[in-house]
């Protein structure tokens, strides 16, 4: 089996080459909009580069009355913060080209966290940018609904898995959305 490092660069050139020549969209699967209650904060994220847009996810959640948010990031180092934002409102350049919310912005709690990835299998184990800050996240707000969101080439058979890695409860591709429904 490839190590992370490995894995994350074969799957890194795997998803610019399927952005390159795609042109589908992630849809907002009826299963995820059923789970959506007004007033929940639902975490999304601005995608990067060819990472899967999360947008319809985000607008579904919106329009059944939750708050959106944001990561905001400082460093590798420095654990995300989740902060408050509405769709279309403007952001700033932070590191790693990511566009954030104003750091004025009031740090929110998620109850959902859309969540980007490199990598994930079918068991839901995803493998991230390798700073942690995601799985730091989940350990920090673990009530809270865990979607990854992905374009389906992401999928390996196996990731390897270190004991912090916490599994996520549902994936979403443009395929439809992967999940064990007990959670
Ligand atoms: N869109 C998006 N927002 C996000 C994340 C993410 O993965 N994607 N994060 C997830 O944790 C957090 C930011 N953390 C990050 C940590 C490391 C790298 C990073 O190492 N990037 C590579 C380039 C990756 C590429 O080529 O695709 C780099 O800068 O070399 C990026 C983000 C919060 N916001
Ligand atoms: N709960 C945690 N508390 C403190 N450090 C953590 C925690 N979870 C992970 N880390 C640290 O984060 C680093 C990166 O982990 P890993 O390579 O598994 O990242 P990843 O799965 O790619 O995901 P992501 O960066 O998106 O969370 C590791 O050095 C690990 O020690």
């Amino acid at each position: 089996m490839l190590d992370k490092p490995a894995l994350r660069a074969r799957l890194r050139a795997d998803r610019d080459g399927f952005a390159a020549q795609s042109s589908t969209a992630i849809l907002a699967p009826e299963a995820f909009v059923e789970r959506l209650r007004r007033g929940m904060t639902v975490a999304t994220y601005c995608p990067v580069g060819s990472e899967a847009d999360p947008t319809q996810l985000a607008a579904a959640a919106a329009a059944s009355g939750c708050t959106l948010a944001l990561p905001f990031v400082v460093d590798r180092s420095a654990p995300i913060r989740f902060l408050a934002w509405q769709l279309g409102e403007p952001l700033v350049a932070g590191p790693f080209n990511l566009r954030q919310p104003q750091p004025t912005s009031p740090e929110v709690a998620p109850d959902v966290i859309l969540t980007p990835l490199v990598g994930y299998d079918r068991r839901l184990n995803r493998l991230g940018q390798g700073a942690g800050h995601y799985d730091r996240a989940f350990a920090r707000y673990e009530k809270a609904w865990r979607v990854g969101v992905a374009w389906s080439v992401q999928e390996v058979p196996a990731i390897p898995a270190d004991i912090w890695d916490v599994p996520l409860h549902a994936i979403i591709t443009e395929e439809g959305m992967l999940w064990h429904a007990e959670k």
